[in-house]
């Protein structure tokens, strides 16, 4: 049996601004219905790979298709496939929930018999039932920005764009954002770039861009295994001598801050032995976290939003 269309194929992407390489020979496939985080410090290239996807900039080198149509080939058959959510919200503030969805409606040609009920629908999906015929610029932050979404993901796209799309939210509107994008999981596929681990963590896949490559790509267990043993955290008076100490006992030990970090495929039966020693004050286990694999790969932490 032929393998499905691809909702996003990207091979040997190229894009430079001047002298700035954004995107350098990137290849990603993301698979129907697969929902994919797009990490990677600032100006790694994950928003000009998500223009690019979208048709917003023509690609210098490399191809695109997006559900088996070229970006630069058939752009009109991509803006059909694709739900973008980006930023800056795209929503006129003077206009009404409801209005905004039917714009969209007409604009991604959903026949008129058609509208009323999916728009009632995206408003029931997105939670927005009650604020229907609220304007735009009078909904809260998060209200917004799950309107933006049911706008976006109103003709249910082979492939959802999303782009830091949860930025300034607090943790409840980000967990209401999320439940919507669960609830369209079946819709298509999602590509979602963020700067949040948890979010990441809640993707199939994750992808890494560092200097407009890829440098991880992989599921969240997977990613975080190849990183190895589970890392013991110690507290001690005197982190050098202790990690000086454990080095002895041919144990890799190094310090971090005011603590001593050990890392050992033995760690969790070396916990017991760690506690009775008189210069360890505290012992923490800690399994690798996507936030390590950024580290490791990427060079240094996360960027804190
Ligand atoms: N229109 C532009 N003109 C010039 N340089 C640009 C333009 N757009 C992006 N760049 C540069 O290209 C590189 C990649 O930018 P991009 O916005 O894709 O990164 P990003 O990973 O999305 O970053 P962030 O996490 O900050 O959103 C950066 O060095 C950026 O300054």
């Amino acid at each position: 049996m032929a393998a499905p269309v691809a909702a996003l194929d990207a091979r040997d992407l190229a894009h430079r601004f001047g002298d700035v390489q954004a995107l350098d020979g990137v290849d990603l496939v993301v698979r129907p219905t697969e929902r994919v985080a797009l990490l990677g410090p600032n100006g790694s290239g994950k928003t000009t790979l998500l223009r690019i996807a979208s048709t917003r900039l023509a690609p210098e080198a490399g191809r695109v298709a997006v559900a088996g149509h070229d970006v630069v080939a058939a752009p009109d058959a991509v803006r059909q496939r694709v739900g973008v959510v980006f930023q800056s919200p795209a929503l006129d503030d003077a206009i009404t929930a409801r209005e905004a969805l039917r714009f969209q409606a007409a604009l991604v040609r959903i026949p008129r018999s058609e509208i009323a009920a999916r728009v009632g629908a995206a408003l029931d999906d997105a939670g927005l039932a009650d604020r229907a015929d609220s304007r735009v610029g009078t909904l809260s932050g998060g209200l917004a920005r799950r309107l933006d979404l049911a706008r976006g993901l109103m003709h249910r796209p082979a492939l959802a764009l999303l782009d830091e799309p949860t930025t300034g939210l607090d943790p409840l509107a980000r967990d209401a954002f999320w439940s919507v994008l669960d609830r369209r999981r079946a819709d298509g596929a999602q590509l979602i770039a963020t700067h949040l681990m948890d979010e990441a963590a809640r993707c199939d896949r994750v992808v890494i861009l560092d200097g407009g490559r890829v440098v991880a790509d992989g599921t969240p267990d997977a990613l975080t295994a190849a990183l190895g043993p589970d890392a013991l955290w110690l507290d001690a008076d005197d982190a050098e001598s202790l990690a000086a100490a454990l080095r002895t006992d041919a144990l890799h030990a190094r310090v971090v801050g005011d603590r001593v970090l050990v890392r050992s495929d033995r760690a969790r039966d070396l916990v017991a032995s760690l506690y009775e020693r008189p210069d360890v004050r505290g012992v923490s286990i800690q399994p690798p976290t996507l936030a390590d694999v950024f580290a490791t790969r990427v060079g240094r932490a996360p960027e804190p939003t």
